[in-house]
């Protein structure tokens, strides 16, 4: 009986171990286990239970690798989106110019005097928004997401003109784009807008109401002549009047889509108009009517709704995978300290270093966020960080030497720059091969580098460096200047 009982374990222990084998035998699963599906690795043959083990340990390990992937994608996206975070480059910006003033209906009283002359006052214009371009802002973070100038005064009696609403001035950095955008109205405001609608809606209105509100938002009345001015030949003439203006002021109005460049210092737009003022009751004054009891409303400021991205304006960008030492060597070049740490994504924005040279020339290098595999998809925020690579004239590609196979770190950077826009690698470019005090890993690596590039691209030059000691750095701050004075030239030729 004990000897059945061990036979029928036995055979169930056999059949356990051949449920585990048999599917790794199939060529299907022998691919999976193949590690980087290379075809010149041998087969290793027989697959047991050690060797499911080690698969399993390799799932573990991608799953690991997602998982780190996905939580360092979170933590750079919290950081950023950070509330006490002072570099801000893409907003969304509603600017609205102020309101013209009212128009005023007033009369000259004189003693013994019935036959008063009109004497209302036109209503101020209402002020613009004016972006400025800025040298002295970097970020976006102080504009306010709605920008309104302020309204035009309305005109008093004694002829007096309402004063114009004042201009905002908004300092914008330079480098800024500014495009126009058609909002997309959320779930509460897509409700408001249907009931305002609902209200609004002049389709199922007749006529007579659809006037009287056209009247109540464009007419102010001298008190308690509302109904008897509406009945006048002399307004309904009046209207006419202001009727034909309006449409010969909207022909002569060119509504052009903003886009805007803000690239020079100093230089103005205006973004959003202010309404004009109303008029004063004298502008209606005819021969027939002496005293018009009538003025009108201030005309609406314009609305935009902007989109504002910021793009860093440098003559060299520095690329390169995180923690490849970019803030290192712009910390050895330049008067810019920006913060240096051994651990990948220290950079979140960029900073832009002045590199002054004996004789007062002067080149700004902008050291921006690192960048890694699919950064044109937008992996690891990539196109949050491209853009400032994007005005940049000069590229110089910053590579770890001390890694094992320094040069695919810089083929992944080209492929990420050309996928992301076309033509960017044509820029003139230099390597600067960092942390090549590690000398072991130098030693070796460099040799190999250098050979691969002078195959695939002559003109680039490879600079060995250590930013860390500031070595050989010299060298390429005067390779540097060499381009950057040749590509100034080149701007300057008509
Ligand atoms: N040995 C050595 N270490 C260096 C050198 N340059 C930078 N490092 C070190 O490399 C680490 C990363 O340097 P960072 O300058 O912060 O690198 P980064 O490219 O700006 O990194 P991110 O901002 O994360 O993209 C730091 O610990 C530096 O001290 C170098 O020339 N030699
Ligand atoms: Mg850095």
């Amino acid at each position: 009986m004990q000897a059945h009982v061990q036979n029928v374990l036995r055979k169930r222990v056999c059949s356990f171990e051949l449920f585990l084998c048999v599917p790794f035998h199939s060529s299907r699963n022998f691919r999976n286990f193949s590690s980087n599906n290379n075809a010149d690795e041998k087969p290793i043959f027989p697959v047991g239970r050690h060797d499911i083990a080690i698969i399993k340990e390799r799932e573990k390990d991608v799953d690991l690798n997602n998982e780190k992937e996905r939580i360092r994608d979170q933590s750079i996206q919290y950081k950023l989106r950070d509330k006490t975070r002072q570099f801000i480059d893409f907003i969304r910006v509603v600017a609205k110019g102020g309101a013209g003033g009212d128009g005023c209906i007033a009369f000259n009283r004189e003693k013994f005097d019935l036959k008063v002359p009109p004497s209302g006052g036109n209503g101020g214009r209402g002020g613009d928004v004016i972006f400025v371009a800025s040298p002295n802002h970097s970020s976006l973070h102080s504009i306010p997401r709605t920008i309104n100038a302020s309204r035009g005064h309305n005109g008093k009696g004694n002829m007096r003109h309402g004063s114009a609403g004042k201009n905002l001035i908004v300092p914008v950095p330079l480098g800024t784009i500014v495009r126009e955008f058609v909002p997309q109205p959320n779930k509460k405001q897509l409700e408001r807008i249907d009931y305002e609608g609902q209200m609004n809606n002049n389709e199922n209105l007749d006529e007579e109401t659809k006037l009287a509100k056209k009247r109540a938002k464009t007419w102010v009345h001298y008190p308690r002549y509302d109904e008897k001015n509406t009945l006048s030949s002399f307004f309904l003439e009046a209207e006419k009047m202001m009727e034909e203006e309006e449409r010969y002021n909207r022909a002569f109005k060119v509504e052009e889509e903003l886009n805007l460049d803000l690239s020079v210092p100093g230089a103005q737009y205006v973004v959003a108009r202010g309404g004009s003022g109303g008029k004063g009751n004298p502008h209606f004054l005819t021969n027939a009517n002496r005293s018009p009891k009538y003025a009108t409303k201030g005309e609406e400021g314009r609305v935009r709704y902007l989109e504002l991205e910021l793009k860093t304006i440098a003559d060299v960008g520095l690329v390169g995978l995180p923690n490849a030492g970019k803030s290192t060597f712009l910390t050895a070049v330049s008067n810019a300290h920006p913060k240096i740490a051994p651990y990948p994504f220290t950079t979140l924005n960029p900073y832009i270093g002045t590199v002054d040279y004996l004789d007062r020339f002067q080149l700004t290098i902008a050291d921006i966020p690192g960048l890694i595999q699919g950064a044109h998809k937008n992996v690891g925020l990539g196109h949050s960080f491209l853009r400032h690579i994007e005005r940049s004239e000069v590229l110089v590609y910053i590579i770890d030497l001390s890694k094992n196979k320094p040069w695919e770190d810089w083929s992944i950077l080209r492929n990420e720059l050309e996928k992301y826009r076309s033509g960017l690698t044509k820029r003139p470019s230099l390597v600067v091969a960092n942390k090549a005090d590690i000398t072991e890993k130098a030693k070796i690596s460099l040799p190999i580098f250098e050979k691969m590039l002078k195959e695939k691209e002559q003109e680039i030059v490879i600079v060995p460096v250590s930013a860390k000691y500031k070595k050989n750095i010299v060298k390429v701050t005067t390779l540097l200047r060499q381009v950057v004075e040749k590509v100034r030239e080149k701007e300057k030729l008509p």
